[in-house]
């Protein structure tokens, strides 16, 4: 799936016109996450559909969702915005900036410096970066690209050997464990408290995907994670902001830092 996505991704490119830009307030995700409302920081996705789930929901509204998220206390918001496989969109993004005040993370498949320059441009504060879409030195040019930008990455991994090849290049400030197997599609928490031990203690730790419960946020806090990346539990929840006090099991808002 993900070397389809890349090919897509590919042919984007070469016909990608840059927007205008978006004239927005940016803020850090990496201080966001750090200076947590809760006891484990949260990420909470805007994502319509996915290719392992296909449309989670159907009355999609990014920029209510984003609202009910910030106010339910989310530290950050990731929005989709590829279109071919999630149903994303960088207008999403650029509304979404738009009305929140929590910084705002692109998630799509990034392995072009115009890629980083467009998510300059519709307003994001940080994107993900996916180790396996790209040889690692071109990770690592893509990761100093964009903070000469003054954008922010999460640098994500799915599994031990990726983990290795990174940290072999270099030690990202945020690195994310997704739990999903994106060639399978399988998620696993086992695959966050077998890689955890690995990531540096300088880096803040977030794991990705299949967190649905607070039993799960707690298992991967355990683990060592100091936040967690979450789409389709919160994005099938009627009201979403409702849905984050459901999944921290009724913790209030506090401040941790
Ligand atoms: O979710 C997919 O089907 C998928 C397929 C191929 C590449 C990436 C994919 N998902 C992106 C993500 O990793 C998730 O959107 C994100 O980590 C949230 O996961 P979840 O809470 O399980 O929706």
């Amino acid at each position: 799936m993900l070397k389809k996505i890349i090919e897509t991704k590919k042919k984007e490119i070469e016909i990608l016109e840059l927007p205008n830009q978006v004239e927005v307030t940016n803020y850090s995700l990496y201080k966001a996450l750090k200076n947590k409302n809760r006891s484990v920081g949260l990420i909470a996705e805007v994502k319509k559909a996915s290719p392992s789930k296909g449309v989670i929901r159907e009355h999609f509204d990014p920029v209510q969702i984003a609202k009910e998220y910030e106010k339910g206390g989310a530290d950050a918001i990731s929005v989709l915005t590829d279109v071919s496989y999630f149903q994303g969109s960088s207008d999403y993004l650029s509304a979404i900036k738009k009305v929140v005040n929590i910084p705002v993370m692109r998630k799509d498949f990034i392995i072009d410096k115009k890629q980083v320059d467009e998510t300059v441009l519709i307003g994001a504060d940080a994107m993900l970066l996916i180790v396996d879409t790209v040889p690692i030195k071109q990770l690592k040019d893509l990761y100093d690209y964009a903070y000469e930008k003054k954008l922010e990455c999460l640098v994500e991994v799915h599994s031990k050997q990726e983990l290795e090849e990174l940290l072999n290049e270099f030690t990202p400030k945020m690195i994310g464990i997704n739990n999903r197997n994106l060639k399978t599609f399988e998620t696993s928490l086992q695959q966050t408290v077998e890689m955890s031990r690995m990531i540096p203690e300088q880096s803040l730790f977030v794991s990705e995907s299949g967190i649905f419960t607070k039993a799960d946020i707690d298992l991967v806090q355990r683990a060592g994670a100091s936040a967690v990346l979450v789409g389709e539990s919160l994005m099938r929840e009627e009201n979403t902001n409702e849905g984050i006090l459901t999944l921290f099991g009724g913790e209030s808002i506090g401040s941790f830092s």
